[in-house]
């Protein structure tokens, strides 16, 4: 039985101050962790405040993006052992406006991927088609490359460990969003590409989120699919009230 995984992705949002606020806004109300795992992706400079405010609460801290060498001469990046040393516990990779804008591509994601398990970082894998080709019909091809891509050489357990999470580039702060039966038929299609890539059983333990566009109103229909274990939310987990009903889905 997978355990759906929310997680809120603040992009570039919230200075510490703002971080902290919002984190005393949702601290007693936060769902049983048996229920569902909450995580909040938040900006580099605040992620020590949050993640000292996180001890011992139902939440968990992530980053948004990290170089994958350990250390070197890479001027305004950070590692995957300086994230571990805070005590973050998840990392996004390959979101599309890290693809977009800063020249992410599937083997930088593949060697972060590989990293973030080396590290003991949970990888968030953001895959998705853009508007283009999805008029195109190649949403299934696009994500199957993706997906395979990021996946290459890891370990079944790794790929178990790991959460993909299917983000359509068009529904991306857009307020449009894919049917919730036509995002469940990609990740369903997602899953079957882990399972001929690794196996049934990988397949099943592996997490795939829905993200793009999702909002409270709209989180029910798409949890009510069977492939779909959780959201990667980006606007809507910015607000506390938001965020927190986002959680109860
Ligand atoms: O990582 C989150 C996604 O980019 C979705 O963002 P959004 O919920 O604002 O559409």
């Amino acid at each position: 039985m997978r355990k759906p995984i929310i997680a809120g992705n603040w992009k570039m949002h919230k200075t510490v101050a703002e971080a902290l606020a919002f984190a005393r806004a949702i601290e007693d109300k936060l769902p049983d962790p048996e229920q569902v795992e909450a995580v909040i992706c938040a900006p580099f400079v605040t992620l020590p405040a949050l993640v000292e405010w996180a001890k011992g609460k139902p939440v968990g801290i992530g980053a948004q993006n990290m170089h994958f060498e350990e250390q070197g001469a890479f001027t305004g990046e950070i590692s995957p052992v300086m994230l571990k040393e805070l005590g973050v516990q998840y990392v996004i990779l390959g979101h599309s406006e890290r693809r977009q804008y800063f020249n992410e591509t599937c083997e930088s994601v593949n060697l972060k991927t590989h990293a973030a398990h080396k590290h003991g970082l949970i990888p968030i894998i953001c895959v998705g088609e853009t508007y283009e080709e999805r008029e195109e019909g190649q949403t299934k091809e696009v994500v199957r490359s993706q997906v395979i891509k990021a996946l290459n050489n890891l370990t079944a357990e790794q790929v178990k460990r790991s959460v993909i999470a299917y983000e359509p580039v068009w529904a991306i702060g857009t307020g449009q969003t894919p049917t919730a039966e036509e995002a469940g038929d990609v990740i369903a299609y997602i899953r079957q590409v882990a399972a001929e890539q690794f196996s049934p059983d990988v397949a099943d333990a592996i997490r795939i989120q829905y993200g793009g566009s999702v909002k409270p109103d709209n989180i029910g229909q798409f949890m009510q699919q069977a492939d779909i274990d959780g959201a990667l939310v980006g606007g809507a987990s910015l607000k506390p009230d938001a965020f927190l009903a986002l959680l109860e889905g």
